[in-house]
């Protein structure tokens, strides 16, 4: 087999030529790579090959294409790149870097347990209260919905994972996780470019000295050890004292040591403290983005917002306010959020996965070690008027695939919070198109000002911060407060 597939016939999928030495690191920019590989699409077809260095790397630029490999073929598309400045920072043990094998099983199953579809049910009071508290702050703030929606995304995840409850933005838990997530973006590297995919980009405009990178990763890596020790510990000596409350840690702690916490071996440990780390830098990023760029169509495209509620307001009575059982009801809602979802993909690139093996696809030849990406940017591009926000594109053509089957990735690696990530941001925007008004600022003479559609570089892709009003619907007061009060709030 290995010499058929190495063979000088087997062809590389196509890309631009390589320069001698360097690949094709100077045809890939730095920020924002996937409009690039987007146009690619056209001169050299839904699978772009590319060499960064010595290391080849693959572009999947259609649905199709990475459902093949990264789905069909997961078992051998399904480890990771090794992120040598990320294990040097300490996130080595962190859930999406682990490499493919029986730490990754052991992670997922971890993970499942608390985020599968089934188990997320059990998670739906923290989310309804945090819904409330969300819906309370807004009433009483309304400009702030940043910051709201900063405590809500992070109220949420510290509850699920740790049992904590997180009143504020400063609450020392979060801001523990962002120091350390900061840092590290900070710090050159994970969570920016597309230099974190490829270590070796990052020498490309100056040559760091090693000795001084070193310094600074070890002061990363001090915020990240801090990050998964301190949180853990907490809910460990809850436990020891009897008081801890039923959280994912609280739980894979007594499921691997039913004996009693002291008696939890190191690897058992070591993988829990991983994992439920790892859960707050997964969610909060991702989520916000879904939810802010939700506001700012909504901002841009009052009539769409004005759609949405009609429909909210024809199913939801005026003393309630939306919950799950609503959610089949309201279909205009889910086209929005589909839309939402595609027209400003969180993480465009997806992230990047490591072939183990030699592979052969269409007849080409595709070597070991390849990092692959799917180009999830532009795979929810495939449409007519792409750039056009216009949830009825899924009301008019059945076949547009839903892009909440998309944007979380493909294949064993496919993010395991999808689930839980869905559910949280549908509750947000039913509750703000229920009990809210959003709509455009107003300068100091009254007009109302358009915000641009600016989104910013990075590893997820959050809108420029914008103009925007929000107000509480007078009428939803009662409502909010009869939801308040079945909730014991
Ligand atoms: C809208 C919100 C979210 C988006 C868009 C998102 C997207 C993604 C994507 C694209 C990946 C990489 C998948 C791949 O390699 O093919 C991923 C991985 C991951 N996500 Fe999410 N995610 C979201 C929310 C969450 C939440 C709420 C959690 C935790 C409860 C979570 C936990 C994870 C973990 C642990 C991984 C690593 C999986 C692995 O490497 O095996 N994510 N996510």
């Amino acid at each position: 087999k290995h010499r058929e597939l190495s063979s000088p016939q087997a062809k590389h999928p196509p890309g631009p030529k390589p320069v001698f030495l360097i690949g094709n690191v100077l045809q890939i920019p730095t920020a924002s790579p996937q409009f690039t590989f987007t146009k690619w699409l056209e001169e050299y077809g839904d699978m772009v090959y590319l060499r960064v260095f010595q290391q080849p790397m693959l572009v999947l630029n259609s649905l199709e294409s990475a459902r093949d490999l990264l789905h069909n073929r997961s078992s051998i598309y399904s480890d990771r790149p090794n992120f040598i400045l990320l294990r040097l920072m300490g996130w080595e043990n962190a859930s999406p870097q682990v490499r493919y094998g029986p730490q990754f099983r052991r992670h997922r199953r971890f993970i499942q347990q608390t985020f599968n579809q089934s188990a997320i049910e059990e998670l739906r009071p923290i989310q309804e209260k945090q819904i409330s508290y969300l819906l309370q702050d807004i009433v009483g703030s309304p400009a702030q919905i940043d910051d709201h929606l900063r405590r809500f995304s992070a109220g949420i995840i510290m509850k699920v994972t740790y049992g904590a409850d997180v009143k504020s933005i400063n609450d020392p838990l979060v801001q523990i996780a962002h120091h350390a997530e900061l840092l590290t973006i900070e710090s050159g590297t994970p969570s920016a470019t597309l230099v974190d995919y490829i270590p070796a980009l990052k020498y490309i405009p100056v040559w760091a000295p090693l000795a001084g990178f070193k310094r600074n990763a070890a002061l990363v890596k001090e915020a990240v050890d801090t990050m998964f020790n301190v949180p853990y510990e907490m809910v460990k000596s809850q436990m020891t004292s009897g008081i801890a409350s039923s959280c994912m840690t609280s739980r894979l702690i007594a499921a691997c040591s039913p004996a009693g916490v002291t008696f939890l071996s190191p690897e058992d440990e070591e993988d829990i403290k991983a994992v439920a780390g790892t859960m707050h830098s997964a969610s909060d990023d991702t989520t916000r983005c879904v939810l802010s760029t939700f506001i700012l169509a909504m901002v841009l495209h009052p009539q769409v917002f004005e759609r949405a509620q009609a429909e909210m307001d024809r199913v939801i009575d005026l003393d309630r306010l939306p919950n799950l059982e609503d959610r089949d009801s309201l279909p205009y809602l889910e086209c929005v959020l589909k839309e939402a979802c595609r027209w400003n993909v969180p993480i465009p690139l997806g992230m990047p996965h490591r072939l183990v093996d030699d592979d052969i696809y269409r007849d080409y030849y595709i070597p070991k070690g390849t990092t692959v990406m799917a180009n999830i940017h532009a795979i929810l591009q495939n449409c007519s008027q792409p750039q056009l926000f216009r949830p009825e594109r899924y009301m008019e053509d059945s076949h547009l695939p839903d892009p909440r089957d998309v944007i979380f990735g493909f294949g064993r690696r496919r993010c395991p919070g999808r689930h839980f990530a869905n559910r949280n941001v549908w509750l947000v925007a039913a509750s703000l198109v229920c009990a809210t008004i959003i709509g455009k600022a107003e300068d100091d003479a009254g007009n109302e000002i358009t915000p641009e559609a600016k989104f910013l570089d990075g590893f997820v892709r959050h809108p420029a911060s914008f103009p925007y009003s929000i107000k509480f619907r007078p009428e939803k007061i009662s409502a909010l407060n009869n939801w308040n009060a079945a909730l014991d709030v």
